[in-house]
């Protein structure tokens, strides 16, 4: 899977992806990021990329013209691309969508804005406009981020051997189990016996009852289409 973000902040890209599991799958080479700087792509000494807002207001406004020239610069190799736009305004990025952008897209273009946003015309030009939340960022290069590693830890072989459990409880439409390790005891707090207990059926019932009783109390949102054994536990949670 190949990634392409366009944005004129280079760095914040290219430092995050350097470690954990994206530097991983980048080295074993499962996926490829190419960052451009859309100061590249303007045509003034200046390398001016924002103005003022036409009909006023505060801010400024990110101009067409360098997002267009590395959209088309990008396409001349004619292969298929997604191209996202990064917004506040954008349809919500979940887990379902991670996972629909893993199996439909070889490659995908991120383009980040700065500033009070950027000129409508550049949706002109762009498949799917993202929000990863409703709160507003100074810049969509951590949304790309978020998008990025989401979807790359679903690419098979990205995580190497550990499950992804997290991945499949919020498929599954339910946040996640808690997790323990050593020691057993920390001054006083102790591990939950049946985790000791070596029962991987009573481990396996416990952890789905501590997850359906955590999505219960801070994500009843997600608790839909529940499977008939999973309503069976979330009703004797209630
Ligand atoms: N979800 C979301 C995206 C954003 C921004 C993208 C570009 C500038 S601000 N804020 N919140």
């Amino acid at each position: 899977m190949k990634f392409e973000v366009l944005t004129i902040f280079p760095e914040i890209i290219e430092c995050y992806i350097k470690h954990g599991v994206l530097g991983k799958a980048l080295n074993k080479g499962i996926v490829e990021v190419k960052v451009y700087n859309l100061r590249d792509f303007t045509s003034d000494k200046h390398k001016k990329v924002d103005d003022y807002p036409y009909g006023g207001g505060a801010g400024m406004v990110m101009q067409i013209e360098p997002f267009y020239n590395a959209i088309m610069h990008l396409k001349a190799d004619e292969k298929p691309r997604k191209l996202v736009l990064l917004s506040p305004q954008g349809r919500k990025f979940t887990q379902k969508l991670a996972q629909k952008f893993m199996e439909e897209s070889k490659a995908m273009v991120l383009i980040c804005g700065r500033y009070e946003g950027i000129d409508e015309r550049v949706k002109a030009f762009v498949d799917e406009e993202v929000s990863i939340g409703d709160y507003v960022l100074s810049g969509g290069e951590l949304a790309a981020l978020v998008i990025i590693d989401s979807v790359v830890r679903l690419i098979p072989g990205a995580l190497g051997d550990e499950l992804s459990a997290v991945e499949d409880s919020f498929m599954k439409g339910f946040l996640d189990y808690p997790h323990y390790t050593r020691p057993e005891d920390f001054k006083g707090m102790k591990v939950p016996e049946v985790l000791l207990s070596g029962d991987h059926k009573k481990i396996a019932l416990w952890r789905k009852r501590q997850a359906l009783k955590n999505t219960l109390k801070n994500r009843p949102d997600l608790l839909k289409n529940l499977s008939p054994e999973d309503m069976r536990i979330l009703k004797e949670l209630c």
